[in-house]
Formats: structure tokens, sequence, C-alpha cells
């Protein structure tokens, strides 16, 4: 049973240069969700293990690590070791998604496989049992502020059905195009946590954006089957 929405905002769409005023702005948010990108998985470039050790440094928010990179192999755990609280990375990108996930979690940290929106939620089924987080992509990764793509609802209901299947209840979060106006939906199709960078970040109250958006969300409790 879900307790509460919870609420990642990401700090793709903060003020890197006033990184700490923009994470004490969201204080009352469950996650802080970092966006790493190579430049390779994806074509931007953001974070490294250094931005995750300041994150954790500025603020006691949990932080959420969204790994777009093309060498997770090598480098999940580093983000572990650099103080993350959960670890995820793509499956599209790994070469032993197991071992990853044994190396994240020995290095002390929650660790999670994200989807793309052109990924089958079938790429979890012999792995889902390991995982403390699933998240499924709703726009292609790589940028903030894009459009939501609506067949992501479906794919977030069939991972809620596939871990029912399995008897685990891995946090279902949601990455792209999320905000007040979808929360409801998302939350009645399975999801427990979803991120939202410009639907937190472009507006002047962050907190009274994660308010809303979390209240939102509360409706889609209600109506779950
Ligand atoms: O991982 C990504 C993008 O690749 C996301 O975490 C974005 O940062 C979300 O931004 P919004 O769509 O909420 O503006
Ligand atoms: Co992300």
């Amino acid at each position: 049973m879900l307790e509460d929405v919870m609420i990642a905002p990401s700090i793709l769409s903060a003020d890197i240069a006033n990184l700490a005023a923009d994470l004490d702005a969201i204080s009352t948010a469950d996650y802080v969700h970092v966006d790493v990108m190579d430049g390779h998985f994806v074509p931007n470039l953001t974070f490294g293990p250094n931005v995750v050790k300041a994150v954790k440094a500025n603020t006691s928010v949990p932080a959420d690590v969204h790994l777009m990179i093309s060498n997770p192999d090598e480098m999940a755990a580093e983000y572990a070791k650099a103080g993350a609280d959960i670890v995820s990375f793509h499956i599209e990108a790994a070469t032993h998604a197991h071992r990853i996930v044994s190396a994240i979690h020995e290095a002390g940290a929650k660790a999670g496989i994200v989807i793309n929106p052109a990924t089958p939620v079938s790429s979890l089924e012999a792995i889902i049992d390991d995982l403390d987080l699933v998240l499924v992509m709703s726009v292609n990764p790589g940028f903030g502020g894009q459009k939501f793509i609506p067949n992501s609802l479906r794919k977030v209901s069939q991972v809620r059905a596939l871990a029912r299947e399995h008897g685990v209840s891995p946090i279902i979060e949601v990455d792209g195009g999320c905000s007040a106006a979808n929360a409801a939906e998302l939350i009645e199709a399975g999801a427990t946590m979803l991120v939202a960078g410009s639907a937190v970040y472009g507006k002047v109250d962050r907190a009274a954006a994660i308010a809303e958006i979390r209240e939102a969300g509360r409706a889609g409790i209600a109506k779950r089957a």
C-alpha cells in the first residue's frame, strides 16, 4: 500500500551556480533527483560523482541518482560511494545488470533500473526481484522540459503488474514531463515517485510546486485498482 506520493525534483532544471540555495528550496521533497549524462549514452553532458558529493554536503534530502551513461558496469558503484542513496542505471547500457545491482548494494545504496520509452517492461522480468526501484522514462532521456509520452502510463501499469506477480514492491518512479496535470493518472497506474524538473524549478515557489504535484497525485491513490 502506497503511504504517500513521493516527489523528486530534478536539479537538471536548477541554477547550478546557486545549487545550495536551490537545494534548500526543495527541502520538503522526498528525494533530490540527480541526472548524470555522459555525452555518449545521451547527447547532453552534466554531472559526475563530485556533484553527488556536493549535493550530499548541502542537503539532508536523500539523493536519487539517475545514470544516463554508457558504462554503468564500470561506474555505477562510484556514485554509491559518492553518497547516493539510490543509484539507477539504464538496462539498455548495461552488460551485466545483475552484477551492477550487486555492486551498488555492496557500496551501500539502493539499486534501480531505468527503461527508455522504447524498451519493453518484459526486459525487467529476470531482475525485478533484486531491485529497490524501477524507473520508467516518459521522455527520451537527455533533456529537461520535454513532452510526456502518453504510452508511458501503460508501461507503469505493466511494471506494477510484474512486481505484483513477483511478490515485490519496488519504488515505481516516472521521469519526464511529470506535473500536477498528470500526477493523478500516473499514481493511479502504479507510480509511487514522480520526478519533476521544470514543474518544480520552473516555478518561483518550489515548495508550493512540490505540494501541488503531491496533492494532485493523492487523488490517484484512491482510484487505484
Ligand atoms: O532524466 C531526465 C531527462 O533525461 C529528467 O530527470 C529530466 O530532468 C526531467 O525534467 P522534466 O521533464 O521534469 O522537466
Ligand atoms: Co532523470
